[in-house]
């Protein structure tokens, strides 16, 4: 069994979770401790005893730590990734790039840590400077969805470390294989006990633990709407430090002058990749009316080429559902499009495979309407919705009548509209023929209305979430 990782040392918990694969239910993938209130309660402890050295230790240290981790996880990205396309049910390839991806996340904040900077300005009365400096928060609770289960928690570990922050990181339940073996690496990496604390359990117990306790400062969180709220309301009650990621609804508009074939590459791989499993998907394709039934023949005749299957098998584009209960909401979003008088294009319906696994033919539902229901709101899986568009100006206004704003993406050969549409979607990410979905990791990550809130994760701009700033006054 993989045990939790406090202060420094491996340890049980209350209960053990077993986990199997989402592509072949007969396989079981490990066993792991759960903590309960205590074992919460101690990794909360351990972080909190550990913050005042940790915030004062020099920037060498740090990066030395992270550049360590990031080294291991590139040089184990093939066996990470083989754990994550085993137990989350991304396909083998996607699961090994999001293991790398992680890897350089990791090296990317080992190089930020030397360049937190501070600002020094003549004060305004005679005879004293003005220092501005960065320190850290103190203890982050990080909270972790099962989508991204290796890259979420590098993008939020790395920077909270980086910054001199201590850690207690709660993988989602579904996924506590790639959390442990995340911890694991960073078992190894040098840093201090108490710095980085695994805490495996439910968010029942260990999420609600991280948001109530008044020793941690801040609370990182990706997952979904209705949690998000909750969490925010906890952190805002006792007024710490908090940052959400939650759903997205993203547009991909197609305009008349598109390249056909860039379009739907960028709508396959937005819409249908990762198993539709991503906050980034393109859930919504807004079509111009005079290119509208090629698309549909061409999306329907790539989706027809696309190979559904076990996420470690070769050749395969699209891995399973995660698990019951996302098959269960996919399914009965798909029901819910056929009542709303959406034409199902292609797909919806539940596939046999050689294993028992949860394998969802991708649902390309057209002839959509603005506000239907599996429209309006995420599903979370490989169904996408298609809204025939009036032109650029009609096209824009759908894209953003919604209530996220995560990413916006156009395919468009016309330098006007693309120009246009940057400054005019409403969201956090725009994409101009590319895939919504598949961002860089050292750039800003983060959205607008009901999609995020907080500070913007990823990049430089992590630097704000993860430290808090000092004004200094000395006389001369
Ligand atoms: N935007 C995104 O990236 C994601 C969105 N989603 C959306 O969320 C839906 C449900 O997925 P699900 O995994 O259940 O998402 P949740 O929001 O429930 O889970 C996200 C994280 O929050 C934890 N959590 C759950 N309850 C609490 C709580 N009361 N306090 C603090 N933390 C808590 C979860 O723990 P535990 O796993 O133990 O429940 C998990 O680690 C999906 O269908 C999708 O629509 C899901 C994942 C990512
Ligand atoms: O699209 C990506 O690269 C990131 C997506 C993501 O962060 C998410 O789905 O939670």
């Amino acid at each position: 069994m993989k045990k939790l990782y406090i202060n420094g040392e491996w340890c049980e918990g209350t209960a053990v979770t077993t986990t199997r694969s989402p592509s072949d239910l007969s396989d079981t993938v490990d066993e792991y401790a759960s903590a309960g209130k205590d074992e919460a309660e101690r990794a909360i402890a351990a972080a909190h005893a550990a913050a005042p050295a940790w915030g004062l230790a020099g920037v060498q240290q740090r990066a030395d730590a992270l550049d360590a981790i990031g080294t291991e996880i590139l040089a184990r990205k093939t066996e990470l990734g083989a754990l994550l396309a085993r137990e989350e049910g991304k396909t083998l390839p996607e699961a090994i790039g999001e293991a790398a991806r992680a890897g350089a996340i990791f090296k990317f904040f080992a190089q930020e840590a030397l360049r937190v900077r501070g600002d020094k300005l003549a004060s305004v009365r005679p005879n004293l400077d003005v220092d501005i400096t960065r320190e850290p928060v103190g203890v982050v609770g990080i909270i972790a969805p099962w989508n991204f289960p290796i890259a979420i928690p590098a993008w939020k570990i790395a920077p909270a470390l980086a910054y001199g922050n201590t850690v207690v990181f709660k993988p989602a339940d579904l996924v506590p294989g790639c959390g442990w073996a995340l911890a694991d690496i960073i078992s190894r990496s040098g840093l201090p006990a108490g710095v980085f604390n695994l805490a495996m359990g439910p968010g029942r117990i260990v999420g609600e633990a991280l948001t109530t306790d008044t020793r941690v400062n801040a609370v990182s969180f990706t997952g979904s709407t209705a949690t998000g709220e909750r969490v925010l309301m906890a952190c805002a009650k006792r007024r710490a430090k908090v940052q959400l990621e939650m759903g997205g609804k993203n547009p991909l508009v197609v305009l008349a002058d598109a390249d056909l074939d860039v379009a739907v590459n960028a709508a396959i791989q937005g819409a249908f990749y990762s198993t539709g499993q991503r906050c980034t998907a393109s859930s919504r394709l807004i079509v111009d009316e005079s290119i509208y039934s090629r698309f549909i023949d061409a999306m329907t005749a790539k989706l027809a080429t696309l190979k559904v299957g076990h996420a470690l098998e070769q050749g395969i584009d699209i891995g399973p559902v995660v698990d019951s209960s996302q098959l269960e909401q996919d399914l009965s979003y798909i029901e819910i499009a056929k009542a709303e008088g959406a034409r199902l294009a292609f797909g919806g319906e539940r596939l046999k495979r050689a294993t028992e696994g949860y394998f969802l033919n991708p649902a390309l539902f057209v002839d959509c309407e603005p506000g239907m229901r599996h429209v309006r709101e995420e599903i979370f899986g490989p169904v996408a919705s298609v809204l025939p568009a009036r032109g650029y100006e009609h096209a824009l206004a759908l894209a953003n009548d919604t209530e996220y704003g995560l990413t916006a993406g156009i395919c468009t050969t016309s330098l006007k509209h693309a120009t246009h549409f940057k400054r005019n979607a409403r969201a956090g990410m725009v994409m101009v023929n590319v895939p919504t979905a598949g961002v860089d990791y050292h750039v800003p990550f983060g959205g607008t209305k009901g999609s995020s809130y907080g500070s913007r994760e990823q990049g430089s701009a992590a630097v704000e979430f993860f430290t808090t700033m000092k004004t200094a006054y000395t006389l001369a």
